[in-house]
């Protein structure tokens, strides 16, 4: 399994989102030397599909964003047909329910020592209180978050995803153990566009955040490879 990572750059994930494999690939090659892994998600999945992934795997370790979220029996057969892919990291929704994390549990056991890092996305870093109340959920992100984290931790999920916002009160609540990778995250002065709950990368690493996605701010960037860095630089070493 991928190993928690210790320092500055090896924190930052940069969010390869384009439907344009070559550019995908441009951007990863420029972007793995400096950073921890590469996220590959819908937008390139959908328009390129498991060869996007067989290209930039060798190039960092890649977490594959897909989300799954559908009944256990088909989420296990989607992880097992993702193995082949070796992806470093992969996402299911929370909201699936104990039985469906815990039949992609056991399906990514199937890699052996090469599994996965399974996570558990809890509440979408684009939704508001107001956005969540209307979805039928009371309470508000971060009672939700909490709610599934005990969830998805305890039917086999390695690590959650959760906006900078969550993360103090899961460590408080969980400990140092579950891996938590944090989007949302905004360097200051770079526009939130649709996301909604979001901290700089340096609230986010200092309130607990093992890995942090920054997409928009690194790849809209005239230099995505200074802006990636410039974010590692503020990290601590
Ligand atoms: O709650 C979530 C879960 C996943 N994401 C993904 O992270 C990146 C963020 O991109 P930005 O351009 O930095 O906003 C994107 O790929 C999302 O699919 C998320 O934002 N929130």
């Amino acid at each position: 399994m991928l190993a928690r990572p210790r320092r500055g750059a090896e924190r930052v994930i940069p969010a390869i989102d384009t439907a344009e494999l070559g550019r995908a690939e441009a951007l990863a090659a420029a972007l793995a030397p400096g950073c921890g892994a590469l996220k590959l998600g819908l937008e390139l999945f959908t328009a390129a599909g498991p060869e996007a992934v067989r290209r930039i795997t060798p190039l960092a370790p890649v977490f594959l964003d897909l989300k799954l979220h559908d009944i256990p029996n088909t989420v296990a057969g989607a992880v097992r047909s993702l193995l082949p892919l070796r992806p470093a990291m992969l996402t299911l929704h929370g909201a699936g329910g104990a039985a469906m994390i815990a039949a992609a549990r056991e399906a990514a056991e199937g890699a052996g020592e090469a599994r996965p890092v399974l996570l558990a996305v809890t509440v979408l870093t684009s939704l508001d209180a107001g956005a969540l109340s209307e979805t039928g959920v009371s309470g508000g992100p971060v009672q939700q978050v909490l709610r599934l984290a005990r969830l998805a931790l305890g039917a086999g999920a390695d690590g959650l995803v959760c906006s900078p916002r969550e993360v103090g009160p899961i460590r408080d609540a969980f400990g140092e153990t579950p891996l938590l990778v944090v989007p949302g995250v905004r360097p200051a002065g770079s526009a939130a566009g649709d996301q909604a709950r979001t901290a700089t990368p340096e609230e986010a690493v200092a309130a607990g955040a093992d890995w942090i996605v920054v997409g928009r701010p690194i790849t809209g960037a005239a230099d995505p490879v200074a802006a990636l860095r410039a974010i590692g630089a503020g990290l601590p070493a």
